[in-house]
């Protein structure tokens, strides 16, 4: 799925956290967004998730217009957020049905791949735990099953580098992303970590008080590094303006 920003704005009382920000993001990629803190980026998924309401501007998806009412749109899309949306009371596989419900999934179709993750993450032996007793990186890991379940065409990511995932758990995130972008899918995520990003992403966008400060193919960041000898973090110093 690809995906248009066209100046999207968004305001919390005088607080601007997106201001009109203009940005084309391309199907079947693996995109990071980094920014200091307050830039916008979670923001930035909320209104792509429709959980938060525009003030101004409009999002496309495969150039359809994007808003919370569009149920078939945002069966396509699914939102992870720092503290990912789960069922307290319900055990793991519980949860994975409901995904797989709400979303209108065939379990048939997808279980294989849902078990390969749960043995990949070490989970298979939790699926009749119940879900209010997980551990924050075992949630997670809850989280990238249901991404499995639901293989959605757009995964919003918020912070996976910051989740308390295990070494198991980052290796599934960066298998999941990269086989859903394979298939034509669009995947953000939000990081902190600018080494992470350039080392596992298609694109770097580098967001600055709510606009889109730098945007480059993550290729074309590895090379400035290694033929100006800059460091990483010099390098996202100096936001340049460069919006595509
Ligand atoms: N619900 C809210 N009410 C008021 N202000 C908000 C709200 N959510 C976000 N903001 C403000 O909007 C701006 C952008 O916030 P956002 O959470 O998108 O930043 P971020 O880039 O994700 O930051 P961080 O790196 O700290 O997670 C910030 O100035 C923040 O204080």
């Amino acid at each position: 799925m690809r995906a248009r920003l066209n100046e999207i704005s968004k305001r919390f009382g005088g607080t601007v956290a997106l201001d009109e920000l203009t940005l084309d993001l391309p199907a079947g990629s693996v995109v990071a967004v980094l920014g200091l803190n307050g830039a916008g980026k979670s923001t930035l998924l909320k209104v792509m998730a429709g959980v938060s309401a525009l003030d101004a501007g409009t999002v496309l998806y495969d150039g359809e217009v994007f808003h919370r009412e569009r149920l078939d749109l945002r069966r396509r899309l699914l939102f992870t957020s720092e503290s990912p949306m789960f069922f307290p009371g319900k055990s793991v596989l519980r949860n994975l049905a409901v995904f797989l419900e709400v979303y209108e999934k065939n379990a048939a179709e997808r279980e294989e791949r849902i078990v390969e993750l749960l043995q990949e993450t070490g989970m298979a032996g939790l699926v009749l735990k119940e879900a209010g007793t997980l551990s924050r990186g075992q949630v997670w890991k809850l989280a990238l099953a249901c991404a499995v379940a639901v293989r959605p065409e757009l995964w919003l990511v918020d912070e996976p580098f910051a989740s308390g995932m295990d070494v198991l758990g980052l290796a599934a995130f960066k298998r999941v992303a990269r086989s859903l972008a394979d298939e034509g899918g669009l995947v953000i995520y939000t990081t902190q970590l600018a080494e992470m990003a350039v080392g596992f992403a298609d694109y770097i966008c580098l967001l600055n008080e709510g606009r889109v400060a730098l945007w480059e193919s993550s290729e074309s960041v590895k090379r400035r590094l290694k033929d100006e000898g800059v460091e990483v973090a010099e390098l996202f110093r100096g936001m340049r303006e460069e919006i595509p």
